[in-house]
């Protein structure tokens, strides 16, 4: 990663600022009445369903603490992950990840056509990754790949497949507390999630030279349904606040998980909830890790509005995608620098429909 490197460089507008704003506001919630329903001293989970609700709409993002992940099983993974990331660059390649293997090390991801300060290690916690070979409608190609696991650490697999199977138990418990949140039966999303797709990314930003050109993720909206993130005590997630449009840092809380509503649930919830734009600093001193878990349902879900959250006052606001075709198309800009936007839930919008359709009748009056 050489300083004078442009792919690097965020345009001018993109560039991170000098002073940053920390927001106490972001909100932390307890998650102790989900294992201890029944103790007085906790409030009651119909109030834990209001904080979440309220969190959800005014933020996108919180935090959660009491969430029942053992500690333990997410310091291996950090201390496995560290391991791996100070090899040199040619043993984390023996396990590289392109265009045919979805998951393994990489070191040249793209967000928004812009290189990011970073590398990674993708992998899912299912027995195989089914995707979308192209994004070409009638190519009905899923290929099967694999977990592409590293010789070293040797403890690498085993505590990222202990951690996955916890922060899944995690993941069903926040989806139910989002359903009641919307005024659906708890369970309302569990069919999306018989077949979940559970990607886990283990993220290593090393410091950074030029932190006031580079991001260690471009400004981008996660594309599943919710992420449980835990980052280290280093801080540089920025979350753009909906009220101003502001960058603001999360805090590091010890123990906690950051938890943020993915763009499948913003189209679930029809607009109620949405995927807040996120993005990561870097610095000059020191490196950062973090994992974020991405929780989706599996990739031949047509991902369309809720009838429950739809009626004729508030009708549907996006029509239904394929959820493979989606990510098969996102893909194609994690690997190389495209002169087009990547795509974006936006692009499903009835009103954006609307929009094309006035333009191309307009060129037609022409
Ligand atoms: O490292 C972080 O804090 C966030 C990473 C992130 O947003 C992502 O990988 O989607
Ligand atoms: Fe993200």
């Amino acid at each position: 990663m050489g300083e004078a490197d442009e792919a690097f460089v965020q345009a001018l507008e993109h560039r991170p600022k000098l002073s940053v704003t920390e927001d106490e506001g972001i909100p932390l919630i307890d998650l102790s009445p989900l294992s201890f329903p029944n103790d007085a001293n906790t409030k009651n989970i119909d109030d834990l369903v209001v904080e979440i609700g309220n969190a959800c709409k005014k933020w996108g993002f919180f935090q959660v603490i009491n969430h029942g992940v053992p500690l333990e099983k997410r310091q291996k993974v950090e201390d496995a992950m560290r391991k791996f990331f100070a090899q040199p660059l040619e043993e984390k390649r023996k396990v590289r990840k392109d265009e045919k293997k979805a998951v393994g090390y990489y070191d040249n991801e793209h967000t928004k056509n812009v290189r990011d300060w970073k590398e990674v290690f993708d992998f899912v916690a299912d027995k195989r990754i089914l995707m979308a070979a192209s994004h070409e409608p009638e190519d009905k190609e899923v290929p099967e790949t694999f977990n592409q696991w590293p010789d070293y650490p040797p403890e690498l697999r085993e505590s990222c497949e202990e951690y996955a199977r916890e922060v899944e138990k995690l993941a069903y418990k926040l989806m139910e507390l989002i359903a009641l949140s919307l005024g659906l039966p708890a369970r309302r999303f569990s069919s999306f999630f018989e077949d979940p797709t559970r990607s886990v990314r283990l993220n290593h930003y090393p410091p950074c030279p030029a932190p006031h050109l580079a991001l260690g993720v471009g400004r981008h909206k996660d594309p599943g349904a919710l992420t449980i993130l835990a980052q280290d005590d280093v801080g540089g997630l920025e979350v753009k606040r909906k009220s101003d449009g502001e960058w603001v840092r999360i805090k590091p809380t010890p123990g906690a998980y950051i938890i943020n509503v993915g763009d499948i649930l913003q189209v679930w919830s029809n607009d109620v909830y949405e995927s807040v734009e996120h993005r990561v600093t870097v610095n000059s001193e020191k490196e950062r890790f973090s994992i974020p878990f991405f929780f989706s349902p599996p990739h031949y879900t047509m991902v369309r509005p809720l009838d429950e959250l739809t009626n004729e006052q508030n009708p549907a606001k996006y029509r239904a995608y394929n959820l493979g075709k989606f990510l098969a198309t996102r893909r194609q800009s994690n690997f190389k620098k495209l002169d087009v936007e990547n795509i974006q839930i936006s692009h499903f919008k009835v009103q954006e429909l609307a929009n094309e359709l006035d333009g191309a009748l307009s060129i037609n009056k022409k």
